[in-house]
């Protein structure tokens, strides 16, 4: 839906419902219902590619205003709410010097809100990951958000809450010179 240009999107919605709906008739036998479940969770996943599904012709889906601002606020809401491990706050009692100094510079441009953009380089296996790890759970147990992405998926699982960048930030697979990311700022 959002990467091809299907020409029949209601034909899609027609020989797809029940296989969708599938695991909805688990906790509901109401078939208007479900169609809104199948409907939401739909919505859901255009949103987070910023897309509306008002604009595809299906049938409409019932969201309560304050559904609507939520999934307008979608991002923040979902950065706020990762939570944190606090086994990473305990990381920060075993960086070795050089992890401890970049740590230090880093999060005292986050408490003076000095904005700056680090590098963090070493051979594979020398601990840059581990240093976000105990860095994004420090900025996160002081409610703050972060944004963990990296460019690769691999990268961005190995990172509390990451994401690719891609995904974050809606990056257009296909760019042109005037294109732009979706983000709620
Ligand atoms: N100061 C430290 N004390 C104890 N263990 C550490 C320390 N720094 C890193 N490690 C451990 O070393 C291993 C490699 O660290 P990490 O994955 O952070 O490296 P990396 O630089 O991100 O690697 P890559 O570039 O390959 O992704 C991990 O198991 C991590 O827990």
């Amino acid at each position: 839906m959002v990467f091809c240009e299907c020409t029949n999107i209601r034909r899609l919605w027609d020989n797809h419902l029940d296989a969708m709906s599938e695991d909805f008739r688990r906790t509901c036998d109401n078939s208007s219902r479900i169609e809104q479940m199948v409907l939401r969770d739909i919505s859901y996943h255009l949103t987070s590619m910023g897309k509306d599904i008002r604009h595809y012709g299906l049938p409409e889906v019932h969201l309560t205003e304050e559904e609507r601002s939520r999934d307008h606020y979608r991002e923040l809401t979902e950065e706020q709410n990762h939570g944190f491990d606090e086994d990473h706050l305990k990381i920060v009692e075993t960086l070795n010097a050089e992890q401890m100094a970049g740590y230090e510079e880093i999060l005292d441009h986050v408490l003076k809100n000095k904005g700056q953009v680090f590098f963090v380089d070493g051979p594979g296996g020398t601990g840059k990951t581990y240093l976000y790890k105990t860095l994004i759970a420090k900025v996160q147990s002081m409610d703050l958000i972060v944004v963990a992405i990296a460019t690769s998926g691999i990268a961005a699982s190995i990172m509390p809450g990451g994401r690719t960048t891609h995904s974050r930030f809606k990056i257009p697979i296909k760019l042109s010179g005037n294109t732009m990311c979706s983000f709620t700022k």
